[in-house]
């Protein structure tokens, strides 16, 4: 294989050409939600393109017979949707998005870093195995429900299972929101399985601890291993992280599916509502202490402890959900935290710098 030849998988990974089928809109993700926010005229002089990598060079976008990349812009991550200018490629116009993953960044001044747009359904993977944690599970469900993105939770290794229902069952204690299903992800059975999510057009995403079986079911969905492990040999080869790769992938099916290895380390910062909606039992009692600040924990009329003394409630699902809210809002708050200190150092080197040329002067 020559220089070119090992770049040109870079390109067919992502640009929607994985089925050997051009790209439409629809292919891409295009629907009303996205078509309704600009006029006829607009969408012609300024075509819809998707952003389907995000490298540190810039954005790679995909629209009908455009495949190309701009410069790098900090509004826009993996899944968006723009507003081609060709005049002026950076002044092309981001449109609202159905849904948003974001963290702050780990470094000192903690920026919101965008991490992906515009994802329909988050498969929240983990296995049939001593993987299985329903506080986990529900760190991740909450994190897809403050991203707005509807869940769903998929068992893998279910041929592994020696009593897969229990393992089901389980699982659905979590939310009656979040539909659950089982499979063997090698093989043909997530085509059938994640078929009601994983329609032409529709992007997901999979997230889960390492090993679960994301990649498998990647594989599966596509009828190929070519496109993940060929996006993870290519990181590779160029000696760069995996981790900091965001790609869209058109898979065979239809579907597009969104890798992005970097919500693995998400935390839960600023999830408050997702919290709340992933613990809607909860909140509903919590709704009904007598005082409003209830902290449950022996207050008279309080809703939460009356709901576990009388077995409607379990107590571990109520030590998880505390825990949930104490990460987040320590995540929260250390911000705070971190700025007063910033600004304690900034002082502290103000006053040397000052005292040393004070000095310094005759
Ligand atoms: N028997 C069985 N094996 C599975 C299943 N799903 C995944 N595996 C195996 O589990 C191993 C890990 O699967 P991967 O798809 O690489 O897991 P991953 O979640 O992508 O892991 P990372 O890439 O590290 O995040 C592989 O050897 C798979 O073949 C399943 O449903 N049944
Ligand atoms: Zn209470």
């Amino acid at each position: 294989m020559d220089s070119d030849d090992s770049k040109r998988p870079h390109c067919s990974a992502t640009a929607g050409a994985a089925s050997g089928n051009p790209a439409t809109l629809e292919t891409l993700g295009w629907d009303p939600f996205f078509a309704q926010q600009a006029s006829v005229e607009a969408l012609s002089e300024t075509p819809p393109v998707r952003v389907v990598a995000v490298h540190r060079s810039g954005l790679q976008i995909v629209g009908v017979d455009i495949d190309e990349h701009l410069p790098p812009r900090a509004d826009a991550t993996v899944g968006d949707w723009l507003l081609l200018d060709r005049a002026l490629p950076p002044a092309s116009r981001l449109l609202s998005r159905k849904s948003l993953v974001k963290r702050r960044a780990p470094g000192t001044n903690r920026q919101m870093q965008l991490i992906a747009a515009n994802i329909d359904t988050a498969f929240v993977v983990t296995s049939c195995n001593q993987d299985f944690n329903l506080a986990r599970l529900e760190r991740y469900v909450a994190l897809a429900f403050e991203a707005e993105i509807p869940p769903v939770i998929v068992l893998t290794k279910a041929d592994l299972a020696t009593d897969l229902q229990s393992w089901i069952d389980a699982a659905r204690t979590i939310s009656e929101r979040v539909p659950v299903v089982a499979l063997d992800a090698r093989g043909d059975e997530p085509a059938q399985v994640l078929s009601p999510w994983c329609k032409p057009g529709r992007t997901v995403a999979f997230l889960g601890s390492s090993g679960v079986g994301k990649s498998t079911l990647t594989n599966a969905l596509a009828g190929t291993d070519a496109i993940a492990t060929r996006a993870i040999r290519e990181d590779d080869a160029r000696g760069r992280h995996t981790t900091t790769r965001r790609e869209l992938h058109r898979i065979a099916g239809g579907c597009l599916v969104l890798d992005t290895p970097g919500m693995r380390e998400l935390q839960l910062t600023d999830a408050a509502s997702g919290i709340a909606d992933t613990f809607e039992d909860i909140q509903a009692l919590s709704a009904q202490c007598r005082f409003g600040n209830c902290q449950h924990e022996g207050e008279p009329g309080c809703a939460v402890r009356d709901a576990v003394e009388h077995g409607r409630l379990d107590p571990a699902r109520v030590a998880r959900w505390r825990k949930l809210l104490a990460e987040d809002s320590f995540n929260s708050a250390s911000l705070a935290e971190r700025r007063t200190k910033e600004r304690a150092f900034g002082k502290m080197v103000r006053r040397v710098m000052k005292e040393s040329t004070s000095r310094r002067r005759p």
